[in-house]
């Protein structure tokens, strides 16, 4: 069996303007990493190691300079976002404070089956309700602006909008970051029942490394955009081969 998402070699850098030169930044250097249904892989690494490069790589913000991106064993077209963004989605930090606050979590819902799906009308309002329940959320909730949402209740709605065209990956870049944690414990949960019903595989950029320990089967440690460690996060925590890594374990636990 094929693995869901397969990176090879994946490299990306940037170019700074500094007075009259142009420095070269290197965000990724050969990065490889297989993720397989239903798993979590985690992303962990400094301020610039280059975690949100990979996720903007990932979900087509950006071009990898080489390197490939495989999905379901076949090779990711960068300019074809529509067709993948159906098995990708990408949920960032804060997202539920980000949702447009003029627009009802109904519509916004619907929007993204307008644009993504050809469901007809029936069929779209079934769907936002079905996702709405999935996530816990009641359908009196797709009448209500983001302002009427708790916290909680508000990161449920961001991931319903990204669960709505059930992806097979999902890539939460700090998404859990922001939260509390009792309503973090919460949202963890929610994701590990999704992940246990639905197959869904995540790919978790976080630094917290209690999260990573608790839900990653595996981790990929990146360190000035190269990689330090990676393999199973059991593996990773017994034995960090990199100094950065084994900092990074000391410092949490
Ligand atoms: N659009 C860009 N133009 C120039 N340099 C960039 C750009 N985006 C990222 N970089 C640089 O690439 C490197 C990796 O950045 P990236 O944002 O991927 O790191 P990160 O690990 O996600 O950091 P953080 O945790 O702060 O978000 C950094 O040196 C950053 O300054």
């Amino acid at each position: 069996m094929s693995a869901l998402l397969e990176v090879t070699e994946l490299s990306k850098s940037y170019f700074k303007q500094r007075g009259l030169t142009r420095k070269k930044i290197i965000a990724l250097q050969n990065i490889s990493f297989t993720l397989h249904t239903a798993k979590t892989l985690a992303i962990v690494g400094e301020t610039g190691s280059g975690k949100s490069t990979l996720a903007k790589l990932l979900v087509g913000i950006e071009k990898p300079d080489s390197g490939e991106i495989r999905l379901s064993g076949q090779p990711v077209e960068i300019s074809n976002y529509k067709k993948y963004n159906h098995v990708i989605r990408f949920i960032f930090q804060d997202a539920g404070r980000s949702l447009n606050p003029l627009q009802k979590v109904g519509q916004m819902l619907e929007d993204v089956l307008r644009f993504s799906t050809i469901l007809d009308i029936e069929q779209r309002r079934i769907k936002i309700r079905k996702t709405l329940k999935q996530l816990g959320l009641l359908d009196e909730h797709a009448e209500y602006y983001p302002h009427m949402f708790s916290g909680g209740q508000l990161q449920r709605v961001a991931l319903a909008r990204a669960l709505i065209l059930d992806p097979k990956l999902l890539i939460l870049d700090e998404a859990l970051t922001a939260l509390d944690p009792s309503l973090r414990a919460q949202i963890v949960n929610l994701l590990l029942e999704l992940q246990h019903k639905e197959g869904l595989a995540y790919l978790l950029i976080t630094n917290n490394l209690q999260l990573v320990r608790h839900i990653s089967d595996e981790m990929l440690v990146l360190y000035q955009g190269g990689m330090a460690d990676s393999g199973l996060t059991t593996d990773v925590f017994a034995n960090p081969t990199h100094d950065y890594t084994k900092k990074l374990i000391n410092s949490a636990f």
